[in-house]
């Protein structure tokens, strides 16, 4: 049960820390990963992060970074700094920018010292609020999804990053085309009969663990129940099964 609770991340998109701590306090003693996302992050700065790691939390900073190489590597500095376990940068900002995020965690390694946290670092690709009519006929990406998300797939793993996030519906052939030891990091998880809400490519919790995937991201279905901690000890118990 805990090894499945580690494996699954708690998207706290509050517009506050008092609220993002509530819901932190009501799953206490359960080891999930916890993802802060930009809402918390603007609002709460690096203080909220520092909190979760001194809690013991694993961390997912959850920026989306996509801008100039030279901004990017900056940012990707200044957020191996915090010690956070994870960050995401968007693959579409190309494989300059991509590999300059990763030049940023060296350096910010290089002056931290042995003990610090080297992040992964996690490449987005197509959003799973995307769908595919609106990837061709919006955005004017030909192709299909999968094929645009394996085509940012094989472009994190050149430039030298950890893995992607995507849907679990391109799970398989993510790892088919960039190895097992590749990660994926899958949001758009709805445990059955939960709202999609804004989500286009969507799995059950157990579904997306029996793609192979390394992690899933998810938010509403755990911080909009009424019971947050039953909600999540109810997925933990779906994958357990
Ligand atoms: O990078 C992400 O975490 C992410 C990428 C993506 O393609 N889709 C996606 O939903 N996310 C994040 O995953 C979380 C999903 O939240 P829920 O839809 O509430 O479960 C949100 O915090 C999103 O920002």
């Amino acid at each position: 049960m805990s090894n499945a609770a580690q494996r699954i991340m708690v998207a706290l998109d509050y517009p506050h820390a008092e609220q993002a701590q509530a819901l932190v306090e009501s799953l206490a003693g359960i080891p999930c990963y916890m993802k802060v996302g930009m809402q918390l992050f603007y609002s709460a700065s690096p203080g909220f992060v520092n909190s979760l790691k001194e809690k013991g939390y694993h961390v997912f900073l959850d920026l989306k970074m996509h801008d100039i190489p030279n901004t990017v590597k900056g940012g990707a500095e200044s957020i191996t700094r915090l010690g956070v376990d994870m960050f995401n940068v968007h693959a579409a900002g190309g494989r300059a920018m991509m590999e300059a995020a990763m030049e940023g965690v060296d350096k910010a390694l290089t002056g931290l010292g042995a003990s610090a946290v080297r992040p992964a670092v996690i490449g987005v690709t197509q959003l799973t609020s995307t769908s595919q009519a609106v990837m061709n006929e919006e955005i004017g990406l030909a192709g299909t999804v999968e094929e645009a998300v394996l085509r940012y797939a094989q472009l994190t793993r050149t430039a030298g990053l950890h893995g992607v996030v995507a849907s679990p519906l391109e799970v398989v052939r993510i790892k088919e085309t960039c190895g097992s030891g590749f990660l994926t990091v899958t949001p758009g998880i709805r445990p059955a009969g939960s709202d999609i809400g804004d989500q286009s490519r969507v799995m059950t919790p157990p579904e997306a663990f029996a793609q192979g995937t390394d992690y899933v991201v998810i938010g509403r279905p755990i911080t909009g129940a009424a019971d947050p901690r039953a909600a999540l000890e109810a997925i933990i118990a779906s994958i357990s099964e």
